[in-house]
């Protein structure tokens, strides 16, 4: 369910800046299996932060234990400068959430369940919950059902619910899981809605596509353990492919296209040169795209106009990360 608002009056007043969380040597097994197995990890204040990985990685685990809904086996876990369980009371009315089983009853009315759900918190601003519908495309299903809703204004409505209290921290599992193409675009943009006003959101997604859209930093995570954290930029510098050039070059003669072979092979960041049915293929790291664009528009030949650019991303960065052989 989203948001499990609770009775307290108090506020967390962390630092400004300081984390928002913050996990040092996080453990968790489930009947003797390890799951979480020393995780560390920080969000701050402001980011949107992907925890990604395949089934089983123990995504889910870590943000039930970051809300208070599973206990860690060892480790320090601080939400907002809170311990998910001593401070429930405190750290609940801070915390928005949209879990992988969030549901409410079919028959509860869109405009009900906002009402139930909104919790004034003392130093917050009231719950605008016609502000929020509308935000996120949904002023017009106040008296709807949920159960006549479709699976994208259903997420849409966990998301409302889970900001409606205006809450510090949003935690999203699996926001756009079986959601249509066009539904799951209106939810990353909602998703993105909430980067422009500041909002911290901590994403759990195994959608690499998903991740690379709607992320500043992620954390991929592999049998408990983090595996790598980064921005996407950073993560596709470290871990993906060769970014490819290649375009149709017709310089006068032979002994010019070897020259001018030797000088593509000489641009920094550049691993092979071929040439293939008339085109020259430049691979190389992702910088040299803009040195190989540099190098053409400087040449004495017109930039040919069927200049190719293959770029790697996210999901090719994240395969190769978790594809990788596991530690003995
Ligand atoms: N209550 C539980 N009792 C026993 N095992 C559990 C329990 N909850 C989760 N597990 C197991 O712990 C492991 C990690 O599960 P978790 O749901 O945290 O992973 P996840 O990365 O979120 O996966 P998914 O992407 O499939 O949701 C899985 O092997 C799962 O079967």
């Amino acid at each position: 369910m989203p948001n499990h608002p609770g009775t307290s009056t108090q506020a967390a007043t962390p630092q400004p800046g300081a984390p928002v969380v913050e996990i040092d040597g996080l453990c968790k097994s489930y009947d003797g299996r390890v799951v979480v197995d020393d995780l560390s990890m920080t969000v701050r204040p402001g980011e949107v932060v992907g925890l990604i990985g395949a089934n089983g990685a123990g995504k889910t685990t870590t943000v039930e234990i970051i809300q208070g809904l599973r206990h860690a086996d060892a480790g320090r876990v601080r939400v907002l400068g809170l311990h998910p369980h001593r401070d429930a009371a405190r750290l609940r009315p801070l915390l928005g959430s949209q879990l992988q089983s969030s549901a409410l009853p079919d028959r509860m009315r869109v405009g009900e369940a906002v009402a139930l759900f909104a919790q004034p918190r003392p130093g917050a601003p009231a719950p605008d919950s016609d502000a929020l519908l509308e935000r996120f495309g949904l002023a017009y299903r106040r008296r709807y059902a949920f159960g006549s809703m479709s699976g994208g204004e259903r997420q849409r409505l966990f998301l409302v619910l889970a900001l409606l209290n205006t809450p510090r921290l949003v935690i999203l599992d699996e926001l756009t899981q079986g959601l249509d193409p066009t539904a799951r675009r209106d939810v990353w943009a909602a998703v993105d809605q909430l980067r422009d006003v500041g909002t911290t959101v901590l994403l759990v997604t195994h959608e690499l596509v998903e991740a690379e859209a709607l992320c500043d930093r992620v954390i991929a995570m592999r049998d408990g353990k983090v595996l790598a954290a980064g921005t996407p930029a950073e993560l596709v510098r470290r871990f993906a492919g060769a970014a490819t050039v290649s375009f149709t070059w017709t310089p006068g003669d032979h002994l010019d296209l070897a020259r001018d072979l030797n000088r593509l092979n000489r641009i920094e960041g550049v691993t092979r040169v071929r040439r293939n049915a008339g085109r020259v293929i430049v691979d190389g790291d992702v910088p040299v795209i803009a040195h190989v664009g540099a190098w053409l528009a400087a040449s004495d030949q017109p930039v040919p106009p069927d200049l190719r650019v293959d770029q790697p991303g996210l999901e090719d960065a994240l395969l190769t990360l978790l594809d990788s052989p596991r530690a003995a």
